[in-house]
């Protein structure tokens, strides 16, 4: 069987490979493409049976139509969020989509920590001063973790990890999700999203983008954040209203913000633009605050995850192959 790699990087390839000699040595080919998935580029995928596509890929009912009509039968995530799917128009397809759901959490809830740690630290600045021989503190001004509140939006795998780390800080962990998981008991204090939004000291999103999570974070709930909190996204960029948020950073109600997502990320994100004049000035904008830290989606990028992630990939494919049930099929509705 063929399969088309769609926003194939050089590191895809490289553990997507191992496992493929190590699970389907001579019976999967895969063609790697660095283009994304959209309705222009399906036709990379001719002669393929199957596609494997990332987070800023699109897979609605237009594309999904056209993956079908070319014969593409399976569709596999390399990632855990599926908010770029079109459930309805899969179904309808009889497509096997299959995703690769908590293949390290920890690698997630470690980078929501590094991007703490870093933005209350300033860590990043201090690195930069001290190679120009300037040793100054003034400016590097932190808080003390331990005894501060964090609140966790979306205790899954992730959710859970993350509240794991911040409890051994030494914080108190408030969890707002309407499915907590049972392990976190007595570990954290479960609590309305308001309550948490009015006494946490760092916010940690990691629930999934839904229609009813889609900018959970917009004006209002700023507003009813602790004054100077610290917003943490390394979830989905939607979940935050980001024009809300710069309001938010410049009236010194939000005192600062780290994402590792972004709504418009997939014009921006995973490439070199360096050298390019960004069109994006709400992006743009963010860049200008001294209490912003942005990375570029890379929460999942361990060597740990990447291999989970390729060898989860192939044995999704191999279920489909063998016609055997497969336990990561997204919930596609007919
Ligand atoms: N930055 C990265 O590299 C990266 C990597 C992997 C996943 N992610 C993102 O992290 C998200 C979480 O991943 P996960 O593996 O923990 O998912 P998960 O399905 O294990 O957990 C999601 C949790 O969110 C909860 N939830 C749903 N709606 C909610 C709401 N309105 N308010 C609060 N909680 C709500 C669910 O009940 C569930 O417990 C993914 O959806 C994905 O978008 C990001």
């Amino acid at each position: 069987m063929k399969i088309a790699v769609y926003s194939a990087q050089p590191y895809d390839r490289r553990f997507l490979d191992e496992a493929r000699q190590q699970h389907a040595a001579g019976v999967v080919d895969a063609v790697y493409l660095s283009d994304p998935l959209t309705l222009d580029t399906v036709p990379l995928a001719q002669g393929c049976a199957a596609v494997c596509v990332f987070v800023n890929d699109q897979l609605d009912a237009a594309v999904l139509q056209a993956l079908h009509a070319l014969g593409v039968r399976a569709v596999l995530l390399r990632c855990a969020g599926f908010n770029n799917v079109d459930l309805n128009a899969a179904a309808r397809l009889g497509l096997f989509m299959a995703r690769v759901p908590g293949y390290a959490p920890e690698a997630v809830a470690e980078h929501a920590l590094a991007l703490v740690m870093t933005l209350n630290r300033h860590t990043h600045r201090a690195y930069a001063r001290v190679r120009e021989g300037n040793f100054a503190l003034d400016g590097l001004l932190g808080m003390t973790l331990h005894g501060k509140t964090v609140g966790i939006v979306g205790a899954g795998q992730i959710g859970t990890a993350a509240a794991r780390i911040f409890k051994g800080l030494g914080c108190t962990v408030l969890v707002s999700d309407p499915a907590p998981a049972p392990q976190l008991d007595g570990v954290v204090t479960r609590v309305s999203l308001d309550q948490l939004l009015a006494a946490s000291d760092i916010v940690s999103l990691h629930c999934p983008l839904l229609e009813a999570t889609r900018h959970m974070i917009n004006a209002a709930s700023l507003a009813r954040m602790k004054p100077g909190a610290m917003l943490v996204n390394t979830s989905r960029g939607a979940l935050i209203d980001t024009a809300a948020v710069i309001e938010a950073l410049k009236s010194r109600q939000l005192g600062a913000l780290a994402i590792d997502v972004y709504e418009q990320e997939a014009s921006l994100f995973f490439h070199d633009h360096s050298s390019d004049i960004i069109a994006d000035d709400v992006f743009q904008r963010l860049m200008t605050f001294p209490n912003v830290l942005v990375t570029g989606h890379q929460g999942f990028f361990t060597v740990e995850a990447m291999r989970e992630i390729a060898a989860v990939t192939f044995a999704n494919l191999a279920c489909h192959m063998n016609g055997a049930p497969c336990a990561n099929l997204l919930p596609v509705s007919s």
